[in-house]
């Protein structure tokens, strides 16, 4: 068994007086592309927080390899239509996530945004305010956003809500590209179990006190909703 890009082992996680988890196992491989289903309040969005350490797990552990430092994770929000007037081109926002350490990017580091827009398919229009864009296109510059830095792992967060069904499928074509040409781990969180049965290799179906996790290839639709009670 090759190792895992991330463990999670036996966590738990609890808030006052309400435990979200309890002894959740599973783990994510370079290269996989993983779907996390699960109904409202389930815990989907906890275990992301977890996962980019902004909660501290209650019991069990979360293991990167070979370490978090070394893992650089990349994130694109659910879809939220921005004011017209935000002033930002698409390539200004883009280059808001290289971490250079001067105020201005380098050369190297304007290649790497190029990159990014170029394999998110916005090049064409990155002058473009990013408040004019599309739905789409803003989804694909948050897209670029987030692998600019070749994240090891990129974490869609119920990113496709709210886009039609056209753009949803434009974007994850998109990501499945990625996954496939640059070994881009993926964790998509989705409610869309059409979505997550095309394009995911695995899947986690969270239900209270349950988990149910295995690889998506003969799943039905009937049988991930019966998994996730979605
Ligand atoms: N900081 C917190 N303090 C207390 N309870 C919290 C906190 N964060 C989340 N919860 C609770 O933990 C549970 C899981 O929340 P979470 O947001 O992870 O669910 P989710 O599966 O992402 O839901 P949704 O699909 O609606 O986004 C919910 O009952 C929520 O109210």
């Amino acid at each position: 068994m090759t190792e895992p890009l991330i463990a999670v082992q036996h966590l738990g996680i609890s808030f006052p007086n309400h435990p979200v988890f309890k002894d959740l196992n599973f783990d994510i491989q370079r290269g996989d592309f993983l779907t996390v289903i699960g109904e409202n309040g389930v815990g989907k969005t906890t275990l992301i927080r977890a996962l980019l350490g902004l909660v501290k797990p209650t019991t069990g552990q979360i293991k990167y390899y070979p370490s978090r430092k070394a893992t650089k994770i990349g994130y694109v929000p659910q879809f939220r239509n921005l004011d017209q007037e935000y002033p930002l081109t698409i390539e200004d926002f883009v280059g808001l996530n290289v971490r250079g350490w001067l105020p201005w990017l380098s050369k190297a580091e304007h290649q790497q945004v190029n990159t990014a827009l170029s394999v998110t398919n916005v090049k064409k229009i990155k002058q473009r305010p990013l408040g004019m864009a599309s739905g789409g296109e803003k989804q694909r510059a948050y897209l670029a956003q987030a692998i600019v830095e070749a994240p090891q792992l990129l974490i869609l967060d119920e990113s496709t809500a709210s886009l039609d069904n056209e753009m949803k499928y434009e974007l994850l074509d998109l990501v499945q590209n990625l996954n496939q040409t640059s070994g881009i781990t993926v964790l998509f969180i989705t409610h869309d179990l059409p979505l997550a049965q095309k394009y995911a290799k695995h899947y986690l179906a969270l239900r209270p006190g349950q988990q149910q996790f295995g690889a998506m290839a003969g799943m039905s639709i009937e049988q991930l909703k019966e998994a996730s009670d979605v």
